[in-house]
């Protein structure tokens, strides 16, 4: 669920509301670690909307700051999570030798050459493992997903994190990690090609050695 960063109604964040006059803080006011990033942030944003040529002032701008650094807190929430929180207590022995794949999983995350968004249009991460006496529960696969997606990213490590995180966590006998996306820095800007769109792959243990296994994964977790 999304953290709201600003829920506190003693927050002197909230207390200000307009939150860019540092002034306005009373003396005694203590600011959290998230606090202060959000104050910091906002501030960095009144001064990007400056340097366009929009005035900060305006109406329709006056909360855009505050609203956009809680957006980039949002977009980058990765960093304060880790897989061991996450999926430590959904792990379970179970003597299952089949492969599993959840597929379609959605995925959004920011390019970070330009801080754009690359996302999944419809259905566009599938995951496989081959159990080794423990499975993982079904939701965490996407938990680990959003992890690693909500960062500053290039596709193909989030790929390989992605699958490295499983098998570190279960420690299965192969991992397989097929990701396809848009990448909105090749669409509004740059090359401008709206329709491209960017597969990578990470294939660990059986995954990568035995080509059937492969075969296997990729057809049950076929992009649809
Ligand atoms: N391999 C990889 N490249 C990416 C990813 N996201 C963005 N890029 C590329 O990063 C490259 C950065 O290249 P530069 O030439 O430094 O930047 P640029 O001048 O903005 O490049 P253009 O996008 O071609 O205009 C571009 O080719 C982007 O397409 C990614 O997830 N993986
Ligand atoms: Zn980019």
């Amino acid at each position: 669920m999304e953290e709201n960063v600003n829920d506190d109604p003693e927050s002197p964040i909230v207390r200000k509301s307009g939150i860019l006059d540092v002034n306005a803080l009373r003396e005694d006011d203590t600011l959290t670690i998230r606090e202060q990033r959000l104050l910091t942030m906002t501030s960095c944003y009144h001064e990007l909307l400056e340097q366009i040529g929009e005035d900060p002032k305006r109406q329709g701008l006056l909360k855009t700051p505050k609203r956009a650094a809680q957006a980039m807190l949002f977009f980058t929430k990765g960093y304060e999570q880790n897989i061991q929180d996450v999926v430590s207590d959904a792990i379970f022995d179970e003597e299952c030798d089949e492969m599993v794949v959840v597929k379609d999983i959605d995925i959004f995350s920011l390019c970070e050459h330009h801080l754009v968004p690359f996302f999944g249009k419809a259905s566009n991460v599938s995951v496989g493992y081959l159990p080794n006496k423990r499975v993982i529960g079904l939701s965490k696969i996407a938990r680990i997903v959003e992890i690693f997606g909500r960062r500053l990213q290039v596709q193909e490590r989030l790929t390989r994190q992605i699958a490295e995180a499983i098998a570190e966590a279960i420690n299965p006998r192969g991992v397989g990690v097929v990701v396809e996306c848009v990448h909105m820095c090749m669409v509004m800007r740059g090359a401008q090609k709206i329709n491209s769109k960017t597969t990578t792959s990470s294939m660990l243990g059986v995954f990568r050695e035995d080509s059937k296994t492969r075969e296997e994964f990729l057809t049950l977790g076929k992009l649809s």
